[in-house]
């Protein structure tokens, strides 16, 4: 059994008398470890498909499964733990509490988890140990970012959901990022899905998943990913 499966899901959303089909019938499956990119242009239904991958947002019909767990079925108290648990997520934005320094960030997201990660050790690992007394405004775009995947990962999520994380960065920083995502897919086996709408990620990953109106596409297997200092966009 694959670890992450979709299996003709469907999210509909009702707009007054429209339906609007925002993901229409995707099936994919990911192999755990893997450093998995969605690609696809706007409005194709990336942001939510990680939204049901990752427990924000339910599917209208079809079956997710994660970790021989149908997440689908799961109700809102279920949906709560996987998304507290099993979870990592890293926005475009960052979303870091304002008054809370780095390593505060960090250990609010590991202090509601079972078997966190130290904060502290996190934080060295995405190369910030020198910055964990900083609040957020007195760190760079990429330094923020780099909290938020330290929060992500402190929780020790069964998988790391990445939603445009490069989106707000300029090209340098970006790059740095993917880096370090890429990195932290081979050097703890985590998965690793990260949505774009940039298909130079693509060369990056383990697996490709091409996503258009709603429907997967293709899915590409990379058997040598190119290291994202490579990359070029
Ligand atoms: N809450 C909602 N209510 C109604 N329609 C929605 C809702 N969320 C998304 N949609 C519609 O579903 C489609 C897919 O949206 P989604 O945000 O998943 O696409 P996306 O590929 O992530 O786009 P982008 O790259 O621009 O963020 C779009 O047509 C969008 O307008």
């Amino acid at each position: 059994m694959a670890f992450i499966e979709f299996r003709d899901v469907r999210k509909i959303y009702q707009m007054g008398e429209v339906e609007v089909a925002a993901v229409d019938g995707m099936s994919f499956t990911v192999e755990k470890g893997e450093f998995v990119v969605v690609v696809g242009p706007s409005g194709s239904g990336k942001t939510t498909l990680l939204n049901m991958l990752g427990g924000m947002d339910s599917c209208t019909s079809g079956t997710i499964m994660l970790d021989g767990r149908e997440v689908s079925a799961f109700d809102e108290k279920e949906l709560t733990y996987y998304r507290r648990y099993d979870i990592g997520f890293v926005f475009q934005f960052y979303n870091l509490v304002q008054n809370l320094t780095a390593l505060e960030n960090v250990e609010l997201a590991s202090q509601i988890c079972t078997d966190p990660l130290d904060a502290a050790e996190v934080l060295a690992e995405v190369g910030l140990s020198h910055r964990i007394d900083n609040f957020p405004s007195q760190l760079s775009g990429g330094e923020q970012q780099r909290v938020a995947i330290a929060r992500a990962l402190a929780k020790n999520p069964k998988v790391l959901l990445a939603d445009e994380p490069t989106g707000a960065l300029d090209y340098k920083t970006g790059k740095a990022i993917l880096k370090l995502l890429q990195d932290t897919c081979a050097n703890t086996g985590k998965t690793v899905v990260l949505i774009t709408h940039n298909s130079a990620f693509t060369d990056i990953a383990d697996r490709v998943i091409h996503i258009r109106e709603g429907k997967v596409a293709a899915v590409e297997q990379n058997a040598h990913p190119a290291s994202a200092e490579t990359i070029e966009w």
